[in-house]
C-alpha cells in the first residue's frame, strides 16, 4: 500500500475517477460498476475497483482541497501507475448563465493557492490545463448524449468560505465559469508525473442567486457528469 491508499498493487485500474467525496465514490461504484470492490478504507477515504462496458476502472475519494487531492493524485500516479484521472467534483457558478446542475468540463484552472507560486520560485505564474485528448472526447460523448455541457476556465480556491467575493466577480468578467477546490493541483501533478487529468463539475450551489443542492444531491444524483465522464475514460 501506499501512505494514504490501502490497495495493493494491481488492485487500482489505470484510469480513475476522482470525487472528491468518498460516499460519492461509493454511489458511483455502486450504481455504475460491475463486480465492483473497495480497496482502501484508509481514513474512510473510500476507493473502489470496478468494470465499466467491460474496462478496469476505479473510482476513488480524494476530499476537499488541494493538500488532500494533491496527496491522492501523487500516489495514484506514482504509486500505482495510473494513467488517466478525472475529477468530478461539484462547484459554485459564478456566471449569471449558469444553472443548478449544470455540468462543466474545466479546460483551464486559475487558482490563488501557493502551491505551484512554491514549485516555481514565484517566478512562474504556470497554467494549469486539462489534458485536450480527454477534453476533446468528453465533448463528444456530452454531445452524443444529448448533454449540454459548458467547457471554459475554472478556479480552484483554497477557501471554500471567501471574505472576497468581488474576486469571484472580476474572475466572472474574465470568463470564469465556477468555483471548486482541486482542479488547479490535479492538472499540475498529473502534467509532472506524465498522466492525463480532467475535471468534471455538476454547478451544486449558484454564488450570485444563493441557491444550492443539498448534501445528499451532491453525493448521489450527479449522474450525466459521471455518465461522461466513466465513457470518456473507457475511450
Ligand atoms: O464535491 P467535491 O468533489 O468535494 O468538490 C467541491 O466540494 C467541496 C466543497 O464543498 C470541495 O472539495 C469542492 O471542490
Ligand atoms: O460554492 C462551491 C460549491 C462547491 N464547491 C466549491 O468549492 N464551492
Amino acid at each position: 500500500m501506499s501512505t494514504h491508499i490501502g490497495a495493493e498493487a494491481g488492485q487500482i485500474a489505470e484510469r480513475v475517477l476522482l470525487p472528491g467525496d468518498p460516499l460519492r465514490a461509493k454511489w458511483i461504484a455502486e450504481t455504475y460498476l460491475k463486480d465492483s470492490y473497495c480497496y482502501s478504507t484508509v481514513r474512510n477515504m473510500l476507493g473502489f475497483t470496478g468494470t465499466y462496458e467491460g474496462v478496469a476502472v476505479s473510482v476513488q475519494g480524494s476530499g476537499m482541497g488541494m493538500p488532500s487531492a494533491s496527496i491522492y493524485a501523487h500516489e495514484l500516479i506514482n504509486d500505482y501507475g495510473v494513467k488517466a484521472l478525472i475529477r468530478v467534483g461539484s462547484c459554485g457558478a459564478i456566471r449569471d448563465e449558469l444553472k443548478l446542475r449544470d455540468v462543466v468540463a474545466a479546460i483551464g484552472s486559475s487558482t490563488d493557492s501557493n502551491m505551484n507560486r512554491v514549485r516555481f520560485d514565484g517566478l512562474i505564474d504556470y497554467a494549469p490545463v486539462a489534458d485536450f485528448g480527454l477534453l476533446r472526447t468528453a465533448v463528444d460523448v456530452a454531445a452524443e448524449k444529448g448533454i449540454e455541457m459548458r467547457v471554459g476556465p475554472i478556479l480552484a480556491a483554497d477557501a471554500f468560505y471567501t471574505d472576497r467575493p468581488d474576486l469571484y466577480d472580476r474572475l466572472a468578467d474574465y470568463g470564469v465559469l465556477a468555483v471548486e477546490m482541486e482542479s488547479a493541483a490535479l492538472y499540475t501533478i498529473a502534467a509532472r508525473f506524465g498522466a492525463r487529468a480532467l475535471t468534471l463539475l455538476t454547478v451544486s450551489d449558484h454564488i450570485k442567486t444563493g441557491e444550492r443542492t443539498t448534501a445528499q444531491e451532491r453525493e448521489q444524483t450527479f449522474s450525466q457528469m459521471v455518465e461522461v465522464a466513466l465513457k470518456t475514460i473507457i475511450s
